[in-house]
């Protein structure tokens, strides 16, 4: 797999995430308390026990936590308030154990799906990022045909040229096979650190939160 790339040839102007005295209480008891800065490029990795609070975090920050929640707290990306904005005005992207491609879309039509509108140059950037993953030609073909490792190359291409402003992942590894999990981290750890996105990563195993060199956090 070729791991050269460099995505962000107009660097983007980073910032970082800020989580701010987060209280997430659940029927009156607190659930999780969390004060973090995260910095660009850097990977915030959370860890703990089922049930600890791990996909109630990412849902608070994504902006689609349940109201059986009670949140206090905010979230800002340098100086702007996130908590207060819907999910889709957050620009915060997020990686899955599947990479979710779209089934009726090409490998193509994935990619340029996470391209923001009127923008000029998409099919560049689409040919681009393929063959930064190692995946060069393979705009016509159906996501379906793909190895596992080649969709989660093309998920978090999607991801990148959406151009989020932060980044969570929800196991992004866990549903690959070993060796392939070792290319994918340090494919997607590279990206981001090269992109200067912040990211939160949830994980059960600690070779992911090594790779991603950042501060560990375990709840519960
Ligand atoms: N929609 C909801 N309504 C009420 N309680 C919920 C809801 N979602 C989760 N919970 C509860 O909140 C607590 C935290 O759940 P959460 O899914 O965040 O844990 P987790 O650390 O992600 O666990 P796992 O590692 O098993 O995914 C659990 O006690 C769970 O039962």
């Amino acid at each position: 797999m070729i791991v050269n790339a460099n995505l962000h040839t107009e660097r983007l102007h980073t910032q970082q995430l800020h989580i701010k005295q987060l209280n997430i209480s659940l029927h009156g008891e607190t659930l999780l308390a969390l004060d973090s800065v995260i910095q660009p490029g850097e990977v915030l990795t959370v860890m703990g026990p089922s049930g600890s609070g791990k996909s109630t975090l990412l849902a608070y920050l994504a902006g689609f936590l349940s109201p059986a929640f009670q949140a206090q707290g905010q979230l800002y990306l340098d100086e702007q308030r996130l908590d207060t904005l819907p999910a889709e005005k957050r620009g915060i992207g997020l990686l899955f154990q599947d990479p979710m491609l779209f089934p009726h879309l090409s490998v193509g039509g994935n990619l340029r799906f996470g391209l923001p509108r009127h923008i000029k140059g998409k099919r560049q950037q689409v040919t681009q990022a393929l063959e930064q993953v190692g995946l060069a030609g393979y705009e016509a073909r159906d996501p379906a045909t793909l190895s596992g490792g080649q969709q989660a190359r093309v998920a978090l291409m999607r991801l990148l040229l959406s151009k989020p402003r932060a980044v969570l992942l929800d196991e992004p590894f866990s549903k690959l096979d070993t060796a392939l999990r070792q290319e994918m981290r340090t494919l997607v750890f590279s990206q981001l650190s090269e992109a200067g996105l912040p990211a939160l990563l949830v994980t059960h195993d600690h070779a992911d939160a090594n790779a991603a060199g950042g501060p560990v956090i375990e709840l519960g």
